[in-house]
C-alpha cells in the first residue's frame, strides 16, 4: 500500500517513531545501573538497544557488563529504572519534528492509538509530557512479555477496542518488530525514515511502505480518495467510550 484508501485508524509504535527518546532511555537505565554500583552505556549502544521494552534493554546491558544476574536482580533494575523514567519522561528527548502537526491533521480524521513494547504506565508519562496523549485514542503497552511485538496482540487488542478490521488498521513504526507484528495481526504498516531501527526492518523487508517524514502521512490522509469523514473518528471515539464504559 502507498497511501491511507481504506484505513480506518492509525496505530503508532512510541521510541523512535514519535519521540526521540534514547537521551531519557539511556538516563533512566545509567541511573538503575548507578544504583546497582555498575558501569554506565553510551548514547549510540542504548539506542541500538531500544525496540523491545525496558526487560529487554536490561537483559542487554547486563549481557555486556558480562553479569548473569538472577530474577530479583533484574527485578530491582527494572524497578529503578521505572522510576527514573516516571521521575524524568522527556527531559532531554523530543518529539519528532513534524508528529505534532502531523497529529492536529489526522485529530479529526482517522483515531490514532499507540502500540509499544513500553509498559503502559510508563508509556503514557512519556505520551503526556510529549503532549501526545489528548490526541489518543488509546495507549496498549507490552506489560506482559507475551504482549511484546513482534506478537499480534497489542495489535489486535487495538482493532478490537477501536471497532475496526486489522485490515484497516494502519501500523507505523520505525523497526522490524512493528513491521511483523502488523504483518502477523493482518494489519499494513508503514517504516518510518527517521527512526532508530529503519535500516535493518527496510533490508528485511524491502516492500514496506517507506515514510520519509510525518507530512508525507498527512498529505496522504487528505488526499482526494484517502479522505476520511469525521463521522468515522465520532462513530470509534463513542465505540471506545462504551467499551471503556463497560470494562
Ligand atoms: O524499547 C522500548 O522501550 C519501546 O519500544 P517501541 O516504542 O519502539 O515499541
Amino acid at each position: 500500500m502507498k497511501d491511507l484508501r481504506g484505513i480506518e485508524a492509525i496505530a503508532f509504535d512510541l521510541d523512535g517513531t514519535l519521540v526521540d527518546s534514547a537521551p531519557d532511555i539511556r538516563h533512566a537505565l545509567n541511573a538503575a545501573l548507578e544504583d546497582a554500583g555498575l558501569e554506565h552505556f553510551d548514547l549510540d549502544t542504548v539506542r541500538a538497544w531500544i525496540g523491545d521494552g525496558p526487560d529487554a534493554l536490561i537483559a542487554q546491558a547486563l549481557c555486556r557488563h558480562g553479569i548473569d544476574a538472577g530474577d530479583d536482580a533484574r527485578a530491582r533494575l527494572r524497578q529503578a529504572f521505572d522510576a527514573h523514567t516516571l521521575a524524568a519522561p522527556l527531559r532531554s528527548g523530543r518529539v519528532f519534528d513534524g508528529i505534532a502537526e502531523l497529529f492536529a491533521g489526522l485529530r479529526r480524521r482517522l483515531p490514532m492509538v499507540v502500540v509499544t513494547n513500553k509498559p503502559t504506565p510508563l508509556a503514557r508519562a512519556v505520551l503526556d509530557a510529549a503532549g501526545l496523549l489528548p490526541f489518543l485514542a488509546g495507549v496498549h503497552g507490552a506489560d506482559t512479555v507475551a504482549q511484546r511485538k513482534p506478537s499480534p496482540s497489542l495489535l489486535r487488542a487495538a482493532a478490537d477496542r477501536l471497532g475496526v478490521a486489522s485490515a484497516r488498521l494502519l501500523m507505523v513504526g520505525d523497526a522490524l518488530p512493528d513491521l511483523l507484528a502488523a504483518e502477523a495481526a493482518g494489519c499494513p504498516a508503514a517504516l518510518v525514515a527517521w527512526g532508530y531501527g529503519g535500516h535493518a526492518a527496510a533490508n528485511a523487508m524491502p516492500r514496506a511502505w517507506r515514510l520519509a517524514t510525518p507530512q508525507q502521512l498527512l498529505l496522504s490522509a487528505i488526499e482526494p480518495g484517502a479522505r476520511q469523514s469525521e463521522e468515522i473518528v465520532k462513530t470509534r471515539r463513542s465505540t471506545c467510550q462504551s467499551q471503556a464504559r463497560l470494562r
